[in-house]
């Protein structure tokens, strides 16, 4: 218990000198529970993939599994039936082919972001993107899962939404909560326990009160759009799912499908205004390559190495979860004479492995070229033969890795080659951006900021303008 108060604040920089010290697998005991803390490739290669059958687990944490998801859903759920029939079915709105299905909606929606910026921050209005970005991650969910979108950031669902994900970031970290391991406590009152519980209820009012809705006009008759909740309703009866099932499983979409890519895209535009002369290299390349008569797409992305570049990097010095969705043994386990008891739980230092010396030379500098001969996605580089040869570690490894991937990915790639087109983001003199506070205690991203941003050339608004008009015309707008 001795290490508890170096791991509240920053626990990623804790582990990450201990992990200097005691090597790329150590242990650390907090109340009841033994953690093993994994900082090498290698290390998490053998244990979280090699043996996937013994690793895959999770802790049913009492603040996030107990409380928050009822014991449903995917993410905090044991490695059972409930959790494969779970990850199954979340699979099919989140594989290669349902993706290429709904992928024109994250282009709109990337579009659509990018137009409400150019609006609102004319004439050089200081302006800060986090909820443009919010919202931009919130509506590719909200579609996904409910089949609707908000038309602004003023929409009710927005401020709601982007409030329920915080709320579940600060009360569950990998390591955050001494009630989850000292089981004394969780007999006692604390405002941690009733802000779980609140939580708990707010995410089966607000989404299992869509569910109920989306029920209620396909039973009317109504057609209603092709989305997650529409597939649960429609394999309610022979999956055997009720309705705190879909209604929790519909959240670990709306939370593990928003703050997320939003972080990648709010790190980006955070750090991006101090790096001119990447900004202009990157320009230089789509000026090259996509010109500036249209916007960057999907297809573009293979001729656009230095844009792919600058994203791996953001993702490599600004994972959002830094140490990841921990994962817990089976059973026993002896690696390399060091025994790992059963119901260990077993933690990705990712900052520890993103920061490898061995690896990155200067590895707290934020310089894009270290990729710019990597062409691979994420989702191909984690299934390389090599560990050391894998890109990063933002999103976990083995049986239980991010199912959300592919989508990730794409949203991310839409919105950010598309705001290195369009502007010239500029720190504000006398505002500088702070990259070291963040917020959350599970999930990271920057602390509120302002910056300029300046279209690039004239034609900005009138292309804008025109594929915003042919989303229109598709009945998209
Ligand atoms: C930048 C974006 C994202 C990051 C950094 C991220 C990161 C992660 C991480 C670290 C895990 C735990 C992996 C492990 O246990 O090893 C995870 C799991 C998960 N993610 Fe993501 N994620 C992102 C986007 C998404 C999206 C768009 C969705 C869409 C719904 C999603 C849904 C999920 C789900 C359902 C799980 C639980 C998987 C399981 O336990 O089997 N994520 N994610």
């Amino acid at each position: 218990m001795r290490s508890f108060p170096f791991l509240t604040q920053y626990p990623e920089l804790t582990l990450d000198k201990w992990a200097r010290k005691y090597g790329s697998l150590y242990s650390v005991r907090l109340g009841n529970q033994l953690f093993a803390i994994v900082s090498d490739p290698g290390v998490a290669k053998e244990l979280m993939i090699t043996q996937g059958a013994v690793f895959s687990n999770r802790k049913e944490m009492f603040i996030k599994s107990q409380i928050v998801f009822a014991g449903r859903g995917i993410t905090a759920t044991p490695y059972n039936d409930r959790w494969r029939k779970h990850r199954r079915i979340a699979t099919t709105w989140l594989n290669q082919q349902a993706v290429d299905s709904y992928t024109n909606v994250l282009d709109f929606e990337a579009t659509d972001m990018l137009q409400a910026l150019y609006n609102d921050s004319r004439n050089g209005k200081h302006i800060n993107p986090q909820t443009y970005a919010g919202r931009c991650s919130l509506n590719n969910m909200l579609t996904i899962t409910f089949g609707f979108r908000t038309d602004s950031i003023h929409h009710r669902m927005v401020a709601e939404a982007l409030r329920l994900s915080r709320a579940f970031m600060n009360c569950t970290g990998p390591m955050s909560n001494l009630v989850d391991f000292l089981p004394v406590l969780q007999w006692l009152p604390s405002p941690l326990k009733s802000n779980a519980k609140a939580l708990h209820r707010d995410l089966v009012e607000t989404y299992g009160g869509l569910i109920n809705q989306i029920d209620g006009r396909i039973k009317a008759g109504e057609r209603v759009p092709n989305c997650l909740t529409k597939t649960m309703l429609d394999i309610k009866e022979e999956e055997n799912l009720d309705h705190l099932d879909m209604s929790i499983l519909a959240s670990a979409f709306m939370i593990g499908g928003v703050e997320t890519t939003a972080s990648i895209m709010q790190w980006f535009t955070a750090l991006i205004p101090a790096y001119p002369h990447i900004q202009k290299c990157a320009q230089e390349e789509l000026d090259r390559v996509v010109g500036r008569s249209r916007l960057p797409t999907l297809a573009d992305e293979a001729n656009l190495p230095y844009c792919h570049a600058i994203i791996k990097e953001v993702e490599r010095c600004h994972n959002p979860f830094w140490l990841g969705t921990p994962h817990t043994a089976s059973a026993d386990f002896v690696y390399e004479g060091k025994l790992i008891p059963k119901d260990t739980v077993v933690v990705l230092n990712t900052w520890s492995m993103h920061h490898s010396e061995q690896k990155w030379e200067r590895p707290l500098e934020f310089n894009p070229d270290r990729y710019l001969h990597d062409s691979t996605t994420s989702s191909t580089s984690a299934n390389l033969a090599d560990p050391y040869e894998r890109d990063h570690w933002m999103f976990g490894a083995g049986r239980r890795i991010c199912p959300g991937m592919i989508v990730a990915e794409r949203e991310i790639w839409l919105a950010i080659s598309r705001m290195l087109w369009a502007f010239d983001m500029v720190q504000i003199p006398g505002k500088p951006i702070d990259l070291k506070e963040y917020d959350g205690k599970s999930g990271r991203s920057p602390v509120p900021f302002e910056v300029v941003l300046r279209p690039r050339f004239e034609g900005v608004g009138e292309v804008l303008e025109r594929e915003m008009g042919g989303w229109k015309a598709k009945g998209m707008a």
